[in-house]
C-alpha cells in the first residue's frame, strides 16, 4: 500500500518509524509532506520520500493519505488531497477532536475514512491504537491499516465514534500523565535527599516495572498495588495521602474530564 504521511511531528514520526522499521511498510511505498527540513531529514533517514509540498497523485499515487498535522490547520491543509481521494485513496487522521463527518464534507462520504487515536509508544510498539472507520471503508482496507497500526501497539475497534473524546483524554493524552507522575516521583525523592540521578532512576524504573507487572491484565492492579502494602507499613503511610478521600482518584477523575472537553471543544 502506498503511503502518504501529511505531516510527521511528534505523533506521526512515532507511527511512521514503527512502520518501517517493523518492515510491515516498505520505505519505497512511503511519502511524508512535512515543511519542516528538520522534520523532512529524520524521515528520509527512514529511506521514505519526503515533499515539501503536497506532491500530484500523479507524482506519488498515494493509497492511504494519513493526515497527522494539528486539528487547528486540518481545514486549510486537507482540501489538498482531494485529488488523490478522488483516484481512489483513502484517509487515516489521527487529529484529535475532528469528526469523521468533517472529512466527508471534505472528501465526500464515498471516500474511506478511518480515524485513530494513537499515542507516542507507537513509536516502540507499546502504544494504545484505538480506531473507527466510515461505511465506505472496506474490510480489506481496514485489515491492512491495522497490520500497520499492530507495529505500534495494541489496537482497539471502537463501537461508535462518540468513545472518542473519551480514549482521547485517556489513552491519547494519558503518557503525559504517566510523564508526570515520574516527573513527580522523582522530585519527591529529591526532597527526601536523593541525588536528581538518583530519584530519577528509581522513579522511571519503578514506573517501567509496574507497568510491566500490570500490562498483562491478568492480575487487577488492585491487587498489584495490595501485594506492596504490608499491614502498617510504609506504602500504607504513602498511600493514604493518595487514597484518603480518593483523593488520586478524584484529580484523575477531573484530568481526564478536562481533557474530554477540549477534545469536543476541538470538534467545533
Ligand atoms: N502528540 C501526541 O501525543 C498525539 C497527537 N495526536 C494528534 O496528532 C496530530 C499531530 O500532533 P503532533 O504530532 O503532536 O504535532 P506536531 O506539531 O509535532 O506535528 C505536526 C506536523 O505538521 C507539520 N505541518 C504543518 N503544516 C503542514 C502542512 N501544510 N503540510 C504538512 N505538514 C504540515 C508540522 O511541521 C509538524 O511537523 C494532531 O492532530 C494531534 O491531535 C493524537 C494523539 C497523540
Ligand atoms: O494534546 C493533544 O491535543 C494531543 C491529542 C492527544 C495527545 N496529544
Amino acid at each position: 500500500m502506498r503511503v502518504l504521511m501529511v505531516g510527521c511531528g511528534n505523533m506521526g514520526f512515532a507511527m511512521l518509524k514503527a512502520w518501517i522499521e517493523s518492515g510491515c511498510l516498505s520505505p519505497d511505498e512511503t511519502g511524508v509532506v512535512e515543511p519542516s527540513e528538520e522534520g523532512r531529514a529524520r524521515v528520509a533517514a527512514l529511506g521514505a520520500s519526503t515533499f515539501a509540498d503536497p506532491p500530484s497523485p500523479d507524482d506519488f499515487g498515494a493509497e492511504l493519505i494519513v493526515l497527522a498535522v494539528k486539528p487547528q490547520v486540518m481545514a486549510d491543509i486537507a482540501p489538498a488531497y482531494r485529488s488523490a481521494t478522488a483516484r481512489g485513496a483513502a484517509v487515516l487522521s489521527i487529529a484529535a477532536g475532528l469528526p469523521i463527518r468533517r472529512y466527508e464534507e471534505i472528501y465526500g462520504d464515498q471516500t474511506p475514512i478511518i480515524r485513530v487515536m494513537p499515542n507516542t509508544p507507537a513509536a516502540i510498539g507499546e502504544g494504545m491504537m484505538a480506531y473507527i472507520a466510515n461505511d465506505a471503508a472496506g474490510g480489506a482496507l481496514i485489515a491492512n491499516v491495522r497490520k500497520l497500526l499492530e507495529t505500534n501497539g495494541a489496537v482497539a475497534e471502537l463501537e461508535e465514534e462518540s468513545q472518542m473524546d473519551a480514549v482521547t483524554a485517556i489513552s491519547g493524552s494519558g503518557p503525559a500523565y504517566v510523564f508526570h507522575f515520574i516527573e513527580a516521583l522523582a522530585e519527591a525523592g529529591e526532597k527526601l535527599g536523593l541525588s536528581a540521578d538518583l530519584a530519577a532512576l528509581l522513579a522511571r524504573q519503578t514506573a517501567l516495572g509496574a507497568a510491566k507487572l500490570a500490562a498483562d491484565g491478568e492480575t487487577d492492579p488492585a491487587e498489584l498495588r495490595r501485594q506492596v502494602t504490608s499491614p502498617n507499613g510504609t506504602t500504607a503511610a504513602g498511600l493514604a495521602m493518595m487514597m484518603t478521600d480518593d483523593r488520586l482518584k478524584t484529580m484523575m477523575a477531573e484530568v481526564a474530564d478536562a481533557a474530554r472537553r477540549r477534545s469536543i471543544e476541538l470538534s467545533s
